[in-house]
């Protein structure tokens, strides 16, 4: 076996979702509860062409007077193995299809300290349990979708429980603005 297949062979073998604070499989059309709030997965409100959305079963309010945005409610985590850039590329030549729930984890707002490596999440819910992983893009949507979350990096451990020694810093999904119990999450992403 070659070092790039031993390597993300002990990656994907070292992962678990219960670390991050993560189901083991996600059931469709079942309430579920990840990091103390209750969702489902569920046809989306896109139609079903477009797969599975994440829906909030509690309402969670963002104060107006938040100052910033990303200091909105936490949601969960976008959790999964974490490859250096080099080995997702090559999964990618076998696996293209794995693109698609793939967050590049050093390249987007938020961290000062990027790793050299341009870290990628492999945010499959099913490989990973990875419940952000169904949640739509409002890009393109008709009637148009609001965002009602985004993601951000930050640097340091998750929050106790979740993942203390495991990371050293982390992806989480936050609110922008209320969701109400029922709501699709939405957030901003090219999905094509
Ligand atoms: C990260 S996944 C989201 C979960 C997906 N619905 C599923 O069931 O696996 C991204 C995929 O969802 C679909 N999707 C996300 N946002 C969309 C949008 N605004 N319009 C149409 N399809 C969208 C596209 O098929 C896209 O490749």
């Amino acid at each position: 076996m070659c070092e790039f297949t031993c390597k993300c062979a002990n990656i994907i073998q070292s992962w678990n979702p219960a670390v991050l604070g993560l189901l083991d499989s996600l059931p469709y059309d079942e309430e579920v509860v990840v990091w103390g709030r209750r969702w489902i997965v569920k046809t989306s409100t896109l139609g079903e062409r477009h797969g599975y959305g994440v829906y909030a079963c509690e309402d969670i309010i963002v104060e107006d007077s938040a100052s910033c945005r990303r200091e909105g409610p936490t949601l969960f985590p976008y959790g999964g193995p974490i490859y250096k850039r080099k080995h997702w590329n090559m999964i990618l030549t076998q696996h293209p299809e794995w693109k698609t729930f793939a967050l590049e984890m050093d390249t987007f707002a938020g961290s000062n300290r990027r790793h050299s490596d341009g870290r990628v999440i492999d945010g499959d819910p099913i490989r990973s349990g990875n419940i952000a992983g169904f949640m739509n893009s409002m890009v393109g949507t008709q009637p148009k979708r609001r965002a009602n979350c985004e993601w951000v990096f930050v640097e340091g451990p998750p929050p106790a429980p979740y993942g203390q020694t495991y990371h050293e810093d982390h992806c989480l999904v936050i609110a922008t603005r209320t969701i109400r119990s029922g709501d699709e999450l939405f957030t901003h992403y090219e999905w094509n």
